[in-house]
């Protein structure tokens, strides 16, 4: 096979980094043994938990007094059913149009090779940055990143990286213009647990296991509608408001599921997937937890599972401005343009990523994929990306990263 920006970008996706074992050392040698090919670039693999290592690339600045700036992307990657899918999704196969089909395509292999093809690129034509240029490949950001980002980000080797600017990945645009993340929101998982009285199926009483918790289901789903509806008449953008769904229901005996079918449980319980954007008030949240989804009063227990941080260390929500009294603000909206490329109103990206990590720390972080023209499939079926719209973002990257990099201001 010819060795080219695509052939590689396919190589990258065919190692099998899919949640619950996700394979770091071959994809982290692979990227390694790229990155050693780019003159100047330093490699180190860093582990701060065992068998989940952080590879770290380093293009040293002319200027070492000035903050470095820091492209980050996960190595791994959400499962697939591959039954489900039109190619098996850790083939990469590239069909007539160019489209290739990975779990991983969009989420987040894509940037984290057009970094270094970007690199590898600039450097080929002479290249030297006045910041110094690091690139991280991190483990297990689909599962929250504590192992990876949150550890990598709190390390001492982190803080002598004197990062002062971040990219990370965002998410595809489905039309012309590319989408800009600055802040996410921040994931809660909540379980409610019910106990109530059991019985013979055939029975009417009151306050049952199941009765109790579909109370809380139907006064949970009207919290939703009401939420939905505001962003469904165009008032809010998805990211703006408290996203709550159900991702588990557990009650009833499964061995008897279909066969004795006459048994009213004592215990029932449910998940819930809730993510909050940085201006939502957490305390209003629990207090309407206690009172309304899960009272005490219907035999309702709660536990509410906060997955990585909400504020900086000021108390502050974490956000990245978008205004003039941030320079990266300017200068990346700049590097866009002067690529070619048009980019919409600045979002709070729906989903979590590690750039929370980075922001928590009170470092300036943008999500950024350059995809456009693309269904959003991240952790979809079918996940694809167009060969012209990766190659396309790679011309992008070069012209962000040499932009970013050369800004030249000490207090930044
Ligand atoms: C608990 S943090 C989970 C992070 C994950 N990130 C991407 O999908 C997400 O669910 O948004
Ligand atoms: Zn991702
Ligand atoms: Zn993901």
């Amino acid at each position: 096979e010819e060795d080219t920006p695509i052939t590689r970008f396919q190589q990258y996706l065919r190692f099998d980094t899919a949640h619950p074992n996700p394979n770091y050392t071959a994809p982290i040698s692979f990227l390694k043994t790229f990155a050693q090919s780019v003159p100047g670039l330093q490699t180190q693999i860093l582990e701060f938990t065992p068998n989940k290592p952080v590879l770290l690339l380093t293009l040293p600045g002319s200027n070492p007094s000035l903050s470095s700036i820091l492209l980050n992307s996960h190595l791994d990657s959400v499962p697939a059913e591959p039954s489900k899918w039109v190619h098996p999704p850790f083939a990469a196969h590239k069909t007539s149009d160019g489209e290739i089909f990975a779990r991983g395509a969009q989420d987040d292999k894509c940037i984290g090779m057009q970094y270094l093809e970007a690199l590898s690129n600039l450097r080929s034509k002479g290249f030297v940055p006045a910041r110094t240029i690091h690139v991280s490949y991190v483990p297990d950001e689909e599962i929250g990143g504590l192992d990876g980002a949150a550890k990598f980000t709190a390390s001492k080797e982190f803080e002598n990286l004197n990062v002062g600017f971040v990219l990370d990945e965002g998410q595809a645009s489905t039309n012309n213009v590319f989408r800009v993340f600055y802040a996410d929101r921040t994931p809660w998982n909540l379980i409610i647990r019910a106990s109530g009285t059991p019985g013979h199926g055939s029975k009417m009483f009151d306050n049952s296991a199941m009765e109790n918790l579909m109370k809380s289901v139907e006064v949970i789903s009207k919290f939703r509608e009401s939420h939905f509806d505001v962003v469904k008449a165009g008032n809010a953008m998805i990211g703006e408001v408290i996203s709550v769904n159900p991702v588990y229901l557990k009650a009833g005996i499964p061995s008897l599921a279909g066969f004795v079918m006459n048994m009213q449980p004592s215990e029932a319980e449910a998940g819930f997937d809730i993510r909050l954007p940085p201006t939502a008030d957490p305390d209003l949240l629990k207090k309407r937890i206690v009172d309304e989804w899960a009272p005490a009063a219907r035999n309702l227990t709660y536990q509410i599972i906060e997955k990585g941080p909400m504020r900086d260390h000021k108390g502050c929500p974490l956000a990245t401005a978008t205004d003039d009294s941030n320079p990266w603000w300017s200068i990346f909206k700049q590097a866009i343009t002067a690529a070619g490329g048009k980019l919409s109103k600045p979002e709070i990206l729906a989903s979590t990523t590690d750039a929370r990590y980075v922001r928590q720390k009170g470092i300036p972080a943008f999500g950024f994929s350059p995809i456009k023209n693309t269904p959003i499939l991240l952790h979809d079926h079918n996940e694809f990306l167009k060969d012209t719209n990766y190659l396309n973002g790679i011309k992008v990257y070069k012209s962000i990263i040499s932009s970013l990099s050369s800004f030249e201001d000490g207090s930044y």
